[in-house]
């Protein structure tokens, strides 16, 4: 059987004023798994994590870390889980060094500060005043501190945001060979590919509930692949074998670009490729592909909201926006 580090049971959060950010969620998180919690601004997300740390109490449901309540239990998960928040919060004045040593002090069978520094590659910035930082380089600090006390699960909240793209990789990196070694992750963040790359499973949160969830791969899969491409002079859409006979479910046309969704990429593109040799056509910029998270995410979240907004809501307007910069798009 699994060993569940982190397992939660219908989860809600209400904020004085009766505000509903998580409206009952379920999921759980194995031991040594990476698990990403993804979702739009104000999705529910920060409000969640800080649940699973222990630092609110829920207004209904059940969760456990390691077993143990914990906001009730406290002490038995704090010292056994690693916190990085969006903001960390160190005083400015002190230097880099200065606060390790006294996060250390705070913290049990805490790494050498020397050793957490360099893990996150800010060792050689030991000296400097916290408020000298650049953005980046303070969320490097928040990873070192979340690091200090060896943890067996890790709270990643948006651990790369303010980082340049080396700093990103050296960190999605790092948080591999932590997983490697055996670290719990929950990691929630804003780039998808940070995800895809990382995480075995997700969950895609919208408005306090859980939209879809899953393996990466699944998730992703789920969603239909693209084939796009420009058709040359003279021929047109209408020229092309029926649509739904090469299983393509929807079609955008934009001048002689063509792009075509489909469940079933092989067969729709075997079917156009096959097309195209008979007929002596030659499609310009031909691209396939299969959908990235990016595109799950963006067309779950638009899912959810048109269902919750009927025709008359958000993404109506933003189907006849796209209509006004010359874009068709049709289901067949
Ligand atoms: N202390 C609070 N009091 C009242 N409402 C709050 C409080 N904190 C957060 N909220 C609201 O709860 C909802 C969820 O916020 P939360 O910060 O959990 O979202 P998030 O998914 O982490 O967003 P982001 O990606 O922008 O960080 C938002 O509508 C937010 O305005």
């Amino acid at each position: 059987m699994t060993d569940q580090v982190i397992d939660v049971t219908d989860l809600r959060r209400v904020y004085g004023g009766g505000f509903e950010a998580v409206r009952g969620i379920s999921f759980t998180v194995g031991r040594g798994e990476l698990f990403a919690l993804l979702g739009t601004n104000g999705a529910g997300k920060t409000s969640t994590v800080e649940l699973l740390e222990g630092l609110a109490a829920p207004a209904a449901g059940r969760v456990r870390v390691l077993g143990h309540d914990p906001y009730t239990e406290r002490a038995k998960v704090r010292p056994r889980i690693g916190v990085m928040l969006q903001e960390g919060g160190f005083p400015a004045e002190l230097t880099v060094g200065e606060t390790a040593q006294m996060w250390a002090g705070c913290t049990s069978g805490a790494r050498p500060v020397a050793e957490a520094l360099e893990m996150v590659g800010i060792a050689k910035r030991s000296g400097v005043r916290v408020k000298q930082l650049s953005g980046g380089e303070k969320r490097r600090l928040d990873f070192a501190m979340a690091l200090l006390g060896r943890p067996e699960v890790l709270f990643l909240d948006e651990p790369t945001t303010g980082l340049d793209a080396e700093g990103r990789r050296e960190t999605w990196e790092l948080v591999r060979q932590l997983r490697d070694n055996g670290t719990t992750v929950l990691l929630t963040t804003h780039y998808l590919e940070e995800a895809e790359v990382l995480a075995e499973r997700l969950a895609i949160l919208h408005e306090g509930r859980i939209a879809a969830e899953g393996r990466v791969a699944d998730v992703v899969a789920s969603q239909p692949s693209h084939i796009s491409f420009e058709l040359p002079d003279g021929y047109f859409l209408g020229d092309l074998p029926p649509l739904a006979e090469l299983g393509v479910t929807g079609h955008e046309t934009a001048g002689r670009r063509i792009k075509l969704r489909t469940d079933e990429l092989q067969r729709a593109a075997t079917g156009l490729l096959l097309w195209a040799r008979d007929a002596r056509v030659e499609l310009g910029s031909l691209d396939v592909r299969a959908a990235t998270l990016e595109e799950a995410f963006l067309r779950i979240a638009k899912n959810v909201e048109h269902v919750e907004n009927g025709a008359s809501g958000p993404n109506a307007a933003a189907g006849r926006s796209a209509g006004r910069h010359g874009k068709k798009e049709m289901t067949v």
